[in-house]
C-alpha cells in the first residue's frame, strides 16, 4: 500500500503528541513494516506561519488538546485557512484533561472535512491536566498506549479493506459554547486574563521563551509577556527549576475544584466507520 503516515498535532505539553504519534507509528508499522511518519508540529507560532497541503496518498492522523470542551480558539484560524487535505485520510484526535471533550471532537472532523479530509476515525483519549499535576496525572499512560496501538490495528484493517467512509463523532451541533469555569456559587468565573509568574528559582534559561506556543514570553525579561496567556502549561511544566507558576485565586480554585470533581479515570473512546 502506497500510503504516507503524518501525525500532526498542537501540543504544549505533550500529551496530544504522544497519543497521535503513539497511533501514527502503529500504522506505519503495520502498514510498511518500520515507522517512517511525517511529523507537523504546529505547537509554536513559526510552525504556524506555513501553509500545508496533502493528498489522496496521505493518512495523516491529527491532533489537538480539548481547550474549554471545544477545540482551541486561538487555532481556528490557522486550521481553517492553511491546511488542505484534498481528499487525504484523516484521523481525527483530541486529547481532554479529564473532565470532558464536550463538542471539540465533532467540531474538529468537522474543520478536517471542510479543508478536504476523509475523516474515516477518531478518538477522544485523556492526556494529564495542563493545569493540574494529578488530574489524569501521567496520562497517557501505559493503558491508554495499550489502547492506541490496538486502535491503529483497526485503522488498518479499514484502510486495508477501503472502509473510510465518514465516521460519526460525538458532540453537538450548533457547538455548545465554550466551557467556563464556575465559582462555588455556579457563577462563571472568567480567567482568560490570568498569567503565570516567575519565582527566584528562575535562571533565566529562555526555555519557557522557546516553549510558549504563543510566542508571548519576553526574551530579555522572561517574567513579563508580550502576547496572549492561553494557560497552555508549557512554561510551567517544562521548566526544570519550578520557576513558572500561577497564584490568582480564581484559577486555583478552579483547578482544586476539577482535581477534586473529576478525578475518576475517564477512558479513551474510540469511533471507526462502519463501511
Ligand atoms: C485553556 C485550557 C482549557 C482546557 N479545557 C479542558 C476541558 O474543557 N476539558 C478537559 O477535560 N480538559 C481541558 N483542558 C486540559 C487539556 O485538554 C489536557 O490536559 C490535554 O491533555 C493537554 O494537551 P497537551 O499535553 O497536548 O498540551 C484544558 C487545558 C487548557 C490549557
Amino acid at each position: 500500500m502506497n500510503k504516507r503516515i503524518n501525525a500532526m498535532y498542537f501540543s504544549p505539553t505533550g500529551t496530544t503528541e504522544k497519543i497521535v504519534s503513539g497511533i501514527a507509528n502503529s500504522i506505519s508499522e503495520s502498514i510498511h513494516g518500520e515507522k517512517v511518519v511525517t511529523k507537523v508540529d504546529f505547537t509554536l507560532p513559526e510552525a504556524r506561519q506555513n501553509a500545508i497541503s496533502f493528498t489522496a496518498e496521505d493518512v495523516v492522523v491529527f491532533g489537538v488538546p480539548v481547550y474549554a470542551g471545544r477545540v482551541p480558539n486561538v487555532l481556528l484560524k490557522y486550521l481553517n485557512s492553511s491546511i488542505a487535505g484534498n481528499g487525504a485520510l484523516a484521523v481525527s484526535v483530541v486529547v481532554y484533561g479529564n473532565r470532558n471533550y464536550d463538542d471539540a471532537a465533532i467540531e474538529l472532523k468537522d474543520i478536517l472535512e471542510s479543508n478536504g479530509f476523509k475523516v474515516f476515525a477518531g478518538g477522544a483519549f485523556i492526556g494529564e491536566h495542563s493545569f493540574s499535576k494529578t488530574l489524569a496525572q501521567n496520562r497517557p499512560d501505559e493503558k491508554d498506549m495499550a489502547i492506541v496501538a490496538d486502535f491503529a490495528g483497526k485503522i488498518c484493517e479499514k484502510i486495508k479493506q477501503n472502509h473510510t467512509q465518514p465516521v460519526f463523532v460525538p458532540g453537538n451541533k450548533p457547538y455548545r459554547q465554550y466551557y467556563m469555569p464556575k465559582d462555588e456559587n455556579g457563577n462563571p468565573v472568567d480567567i482568560r486574563k490570568v498569567t503565570p509568574k516567575t519565582n527566584s528559582n528562575c535562571v533565566d534559561c529562555k526555555l519557557c521563551v522557546q516553549v510558549c506556543p504563543m510566542g508571548s514570553i519576553d526574551y530579555e525579561d522572561v517574567s513579563k509577556l508580550n502576547g496572549i496567556c492561553i494557560k497552555c502549561g508549557a512554561c510551567i511544566k517544562k521548566c526544570p527549576n519550578q520557576a513558572k507558576y500561577f497564584d490568582d485565586i480564581r484559577y486555583l480554585n478552579h483547578k482544586h475544584e476539577i482535581e477534586v470533581n473529576f478525578a475518576s479515570r475517564r477512558e479513551p473512546e474510540l469511533f471507526l466507520s462502519n463501511s
